[in-house]
């Protein structure tokens, strides 16, 4: 390296630093060394191996050197090999985004303990980071705290990153108390075909937000005298929107009642956290919730977002498909009783514990041990529901899962427009699957695995499915383009890897 070169690595390795509030002691500490040598490093007076540098990027959590990143990732599989061992279900992504926009809610520090540190999450970050947010992972943890303080800078947001998520929409509710105009990028994210924004514009109505969308912007304006004269009918029981209600009644200091209200998973999580920021929140786990808000809130909190059922389907969706007997710990039980439902149906096997609580104190996680099993299509179409029904991004499981089964199985995805289409590049590796119409597969198994080369699609889900489908295929498959998988997963190829997968990951 020349010392040119070293010098401007080295200023790198400082700002990124300072960005993220270490000092040089701190940044030693977790790099096991002294203060003097990262004070050397900073200067460009050190040579530096490969492998501090990237241990300098875990500690800064910033890749200081990119490897042709702007390629696509791809994975090469190994298949046809059995999986054994035990996997920890991470924290979900859903969560982890209604928790991070709650954040916006709060003046003090929160801080969100063992957060997934997935895609979608770094996007959310790179948001808030741009418009003077202070968002920091605590060094060796994936303990994210973010610090709102007292101005936002909406003209600073780093659109590129909104854009790339949905969750840009859950802005609305937490923005509404700080501003009385702005506009914010449209919400991009998987693409499952259209998603409606109308049920959040129709419940954050009744707290005076008012919203054109033009050119690529929601443009927003908030009129103060408007608040709920009744109670709030969501017109459609959605995660996102019920998030976003609540972010708006958060603050607003008298009682609002939302009814026709999700109460899935993330939802659930929400509550106890704005429980944690002094809101009243009644009805968690209903449809109908009632929120007696706080004008300001200025407390420094932390909280432990609760255990992903989509990460826990998508495990024991892999050791059925590789007919494996894994332990699958810390599965949110409540959120999975359907599908587990679903599956005995099928014929699946297995062996549960006793309940333990999560670390937020609140829902309730099992360890679960599949038992390899011959499974028959079930005689009823398999359809999701809103919580307690089969949740809807664990359906697409459903399809490699039954592409194992003996017999016909009917899949009716009635909620994305474009989610079931995915399900038929299957067929790549010898699933037959049958669009019968845009939202229903019929799928006939059992299937003769085979490994292929297929680009992923677009969606997060039927992304993960396809890479199911891979390692039940006996060969070398390769999978395509996978941002989308780490959008929502964290480490999924190393982590399968740890139960004997082989996975491997490289850039064209
Ligand atoms: C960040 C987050 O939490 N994302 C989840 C959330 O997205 P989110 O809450 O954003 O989901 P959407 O609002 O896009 O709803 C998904 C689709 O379902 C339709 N719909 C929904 C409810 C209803 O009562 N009627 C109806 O028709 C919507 O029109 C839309 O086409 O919920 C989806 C559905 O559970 C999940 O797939 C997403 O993972
Ligand atoms: C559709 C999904 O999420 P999002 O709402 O983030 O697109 C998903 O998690 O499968």
């Amino acid at each position: 390296m020349t010392e040119d070169y070293l010098v401007r690595v080295g200023r790198i390795i400082r700002d990124a630093r300072r960005h993220k509030q270490l000092t040089q002691h701190e940044l030693a500490a977790s790099l096991n060394t002294s203060q003097s040598a990262v004070a050397r490093i900073e200067q460009g007076k050190q040579n530096l191996s490969l492998e501090t540098l990237a241990r300098i990027g875990q500690a800064l959590d910033t890749e200081v050197v990119t490897v042709a990143s702007n390629t696509p990732l791809n994975l090469r599989i190994e298949g046809g090999r059995q999986l054994s061992g035990e996997i920890d279900v991470r924290t979900s992504k859903n969560a982890a985004v209604a928790c991070l926009c709650a954040a916006l809610l709060n003046k003090g520090k929160t801080t969100l303990r063992n957060l997934a540190r997935i895609e979608e999450v770094n996007r959310i970050t790179e948001v808030l980071d741009s418009i003077g947010v202070k968002t920091r992972w605590l060094p060796n943890s994936s303990d994210l705290e973010i610090v709102p303080g007292d101005t936002i800078d909406l003209d600073s947001m780093d659109e590129a990153a909104a854009r790339r998520t949905r969750t840009i929409l859950m802005f609305l509710g937490p923005l509404l108390h700080e501003y009385e105009k702005f506009k914010l990028p449209n919400a991009g994210g998987c693409d499952l075909g259209e998603r409606t924004v109308e049920p959040h514009l129709h419940a954050l109505r009744h707290f005076g937000l008012d919203v054109v969308a033009t050119h690529g912007y929601y443009h927003a304006t908030v009129d103060r005298e408007v608040r709920p004269k009744r109670a709030i009918v969501l017109t459609e029981r959605g995660d996102t929107v019920t998030e976003n209600a609540l972010f708006a009644a958060a603050r607003y200091e008298g009682t609002t009642i939302i009814r026709n209200a999700s109460p899935n998973y993330m939802v659930q999580d929400l509550c106890f956290f704005l429980r944690e920021l002094g809101v009243e929140v009644e009805g968690v786990g209903t449809t109908t919730l009632t929120v007696t808000g706080v004008k300001e809130i200025n407390k420094d909190v932390e909280y432990h977002p609760s255990e992903d059922p989509i990460e826990a389907m998508s495990l024991i969706a892999a050791a059925i498909v590789t007919k494996s007997q894994i332990t699958v710990k810390r599965v949110p039980i409540e959120f999975m009783e359907m599908e587990l439902a679903q599956l005995e149906v099928m014929g699946f096997q297995y062996e549960m514990s006793q309940e333990y609580l999560s670390k937020n104190g609140e829902t309730r996680l099992v360890d679960i041990t599949t038992i390899p099993s011959d499974l028959v299509a079930p005689k009823d179409k398999i359809h999701p529901m809103p919580f307690p029904g089969l949740n809807i991004d664990n359906l697409p499981f459903f399809a490699v899962i039954a592409a194992t089964a003996t017999g016909s199985t009917t899949i009716h995805d009635w909620v994305y427009d474009n989610r079931a289409i995915y399900l038929i590049d299957l067929n790549a590796l010898g699933a037959k699957v049958k669009l019968m119409d845009p939202h229903r597969v019929l799928i006939e198994g059992p299937t003769r695995w085979r490994a292929a080369e297929v680009m992923c699609p677009p969606a997060l889900r039927p992304g993960v499915v396809i890479l199911l489908g891979m390692l039940a295929a006996p060969g070398t498959s390769v999978l395509r383009n996978t941002y989308v998988i780490n959008r929502g997963y964290e480490e999924l190829a190393e982590r399968l890897n740890d139960l004997g997968a082989k996975i491997e990951s490289f850039r064209d």
